[in-house]
């Protein structure tokens, strides 16, 4: 305002205005004494610094000496305090993004426009929203559109690495290999993980996912144990139980007879991998860690709709109906958990164990009891790693095999040669173990396969602990990186021309050689931060579809719709409906002797048209069959008609191969004449 237009004001309110202080000295020498002058020190700014103003106070009606110390003091006070919070809300809110804008498109990078406080979140709603009413075609692997359609639509027109907002926080988008390789590996803690927002850690825990510095270098040594391969191969027995169970429920849900079922794996396998992680890492049942994931996938609800809402620092704490809901869901989590580790320290306290147990929560028990600091964890921290391990043991495990089985139903060629492998290796009924697992070479290929098409993750994030020279590029601190995982697993120049097909076979040397860049399979990460639960996840997805080869033929109902989604981790947004037929082909009777099963005909005897083979099929079938069934009629009728037969005590069963099968020691049978009346 105007120096004049201020006087005015003032004089207006009965308040005189002193050009200079020289003025305002010789009047004070006349009418006032110093202390009973009041000017305002804030207006003494750049452009009106010279305005001084006296108060018309009476100054016998009031002690006016300890008015203005007083309330000096509370301003000033006030002033302290408020005017440090609109200087970093003017950074935050306008001054960073403006500089940080600036700095980028000096090397060349530039993205969206800034929006004051919003960033990018409006577009990044409206374009996810949109995407969502979309349906792939069955065959079409190219979900990036459809999942990060945001990322999708800016990479076209900024090119390969751009900078958007996420709110007021900067992020740039690398999917170069190489730069990638450069953060991920990165082990002096410059690229760290990025705040995260309050409702996501109370989700997933606020253990070894999110921790950085010294406390994840205690987390993840104290951990690690329960990874290795010995603990894995004691679970595999749990991971069989619970997969059984899961066909039991399948049976009680079959009508009698029925040979078919269409069945929602991506619900089974969320149950089943939550039964798996309950038993195996805290030894605890499904039953007792169903609140946990109960509410778990009721905040992921909550979380996955916030998360492109603009997050104001402190907002977690108003009561507001989202915020009831996530402290509600969040207090069921933190009783659930804490029951189960009271199970486990009386069961050691009333000596029914000897130790605390050598599964995960064992393990973290014990470190509780440390008495080294470096070894020890808190019981907050264990709550926190319960969590973590909760969350991120079984969802991520669960998309893995319904990702799997889809992509088996739609490539039957690739089933089969699974099942060949399967039955080859475990037989058809045989529970499989560690080592029958790690013998299955095309069933690991097609889950890296699954991994790089429809990975459960499909970002990850780290933030620039200082100012960064990566490559060409110098990335400021606070700037969060995402590394695209979706996107890279796609990239022609790396994968192939055919690197939107499903094509299990690229892995035959490898995961190192699948690519033309040795580190390009991101799906658990590399460097210091790998998944630290991958072998555990493949020996899981490897049991677990084991058994189902053994048992089901599988195949994708009517109903399923190719809409994978971004739910913080991938998933179906419509679910994924699956028919499965009774066992393979000829269902669970299949060695036994039972001619009811082609009462239908030949064609309908199994789950498969052409599975009876005895004559051959297509143009070169037996030319003779009919011939030898009739032959065979009219000698069995003959037979039947005059005697009744009975094995011998010599038969010895030893079919063989004479060119033919044949009986090795011959077929001494006892005949008994019939006598008709
Ligand atoms: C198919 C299954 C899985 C996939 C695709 C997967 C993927 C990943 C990825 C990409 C990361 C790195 C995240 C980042 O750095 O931002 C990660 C970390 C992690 N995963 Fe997994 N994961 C799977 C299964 C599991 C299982 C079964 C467990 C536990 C039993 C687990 C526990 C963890 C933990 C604790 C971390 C953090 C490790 C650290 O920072 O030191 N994951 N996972």
């Amino acid at each position: 305002m105007h120096p004049l237009m201020v006087t005015i004001r003032f004089k207006k309110q009965g308040i005189d205005v002193f050009r200079s202080q020289e003025e305002l000295k010789k009047c004070c020498s006349k009418s006032f004494k110093g202390s009973d002058l009041a000017y305002l020190p804030s207006l003494s700014t750049n452009s009106y610094h010279n305005i001084f103003i006296r108060v018309m106070f009476s100054c016998d009606a009031l002690d006016f000496r300890n008015f203005l110390s007083t309330t000096t003091l509370l301003a000033l006070a006030l002033l302290l305090l408020v005017i440090p919070k609109i200087y970093k809300s003017c950074w935050i809110l306008v001054w960073r993004p403006w500089m940080l804008s600036r700095k980028f498109m000096k090397q060349g990078i530039s993205g969206p426009k800034y929006k004051i406080l919003h960033g990018n979140l409006r577009e990044i709603r409206t374009l996810k929203q949109e995407a969502k009413l979309t349906v792939l075609d069955l065959n079409s692997n190219d979900i990036f559109p459809r999942v990060l359609p945001h990322f999708h639509q800016w990479r076209s027109q900024y090119g390969e690495t751009f900078l958007y907002w996420q709110g007021t926080e900067p992020r740039i988008f690398i999917s170069d290999h190489e730069l990638v390789k450069q953060i991920l590996s990165n082990k002096f803690g410059f690229y760290v993980k990025p705040k995260t927002r309050p409702e996501v850690l109370k989700l997933a825990g606020n253990g070894l996912v999110f921790a950085d510095g010294i406390d994840w270098v205690r987390h993840r040594r104290i951990l690690n144990p329960a990874f290795s391969m010995d603990k894995l191969k004691l679970m595999t027995k749990l991971m069989v139980d619970c997969t059984l169970r899961m066909f039991e429920e399948w049976s009680k849900q079959m009508n009698d007879g029925e040979k078919e079922q269409v069945v929602m794996m991506n619900v089974e396998f969320k149950r089943l991998t939550a039964d798996i992680i309950a038993t195996a890492a805290f030894g605890s049942s499904y039953v007792e860690g169903t609140e946990v994931f109960k509410s778990q996938r009721e905040l992921q609800k909550c979380c996955a709709a916030s998360v492109t809402n603009v997050y104001i620092p402190g907002t977690e704490y108003l009561p507001t109906p989202l915020n009831l809901k996530i402290w509600k869901l969040d207090g069921k989590i933190n009783n659930s958990i804490k029951r189960i580790i009271d199970a486990r320290l009386k069961a050691k306290s009333k000596n029914v164990e000897k130790d605390y147990g050598n599964d995960l929560l064992g393990i973290m028990l014990a470190s509780s009891r440390s008495n080294e600091t470096e070894k020890k964890m808190s019981t907050n921290e264990i709550i926190e790693e319960c969590k973590t391990f909760f969350f991120a043991g079984h969802e991520t495990t669960a998309n893995l095999l319904t990702w799997t089985t889809m992509l088996l139903s739609l490539h039957q060629d690739w089933q089969e040669k699974l099942r060949e492998e399967v039955l080859n290796e475990c037989g058809k009924d045989k529970i499989p173990d560690s080592d029958n697992c790690s013998k299955l070479k095309l069933m690991n290929m097609v889950l890296m396969e699954t991994l790089r098409l429809y990975g459960p993750v499909l970002n990850m994030i780290r933030s620039a602990a200082q100012d960064m020279k990566l490559g060409n590029l110098v990335i400021p601190k606070g700037t969060t990186i995402v590394v695209p995982i979706v996107k890279m697993h796609r990239d022609k120049a790396v994968w192939g021309s055919d690197s939107d097909k499903f094509n299990p076979l690229r892995f035959v040397n490898g995961v190192s050689r699948a690519a033309n860049h040795p580190n390009a399979f991101l799906a658990f990460s590399i460097g210091p931060r790998v998944c630290i639960g991958q072998n555990f996840a493949l020996m899981e997805a490897k049991t677990v579809l084991t058994m189902i080869l053994q048992r089901f033929r599988l195949n994708l109902s009517d109903e399923y719709k190719h809409a994978p989604a971004d739910h913080l981790t991938l998933q179906p947004q419509y679910g994924l409906p699956l028919m499965h037929r009774d066992k393979a082909v000829w269902g669970n009777d299949s060695d036994k002797f039972n001619p009811l099963r082609f009462e239908n005909g030949v064609s309908r005897a199994a789950n498969h048209p052409n599975a009876f083979l005895a004559f051959s099929l297509g143009p070169r079938v037996c030319i003779g069959q009919n011939f030898a069934l009739m032959e065979a009629k009219t000698v069995l009728t003959m037979i039947l008609k005059r005697f009744r037969l009975n094995i011998s005590d010599e038969y010895k069963h030893a079919p063989a191969d004479h060119l033919t099968l044949q009986p090795q020691f011959g077929l001494p049978v006892m005949l008994q004449p019939i006598k008709w009346k």
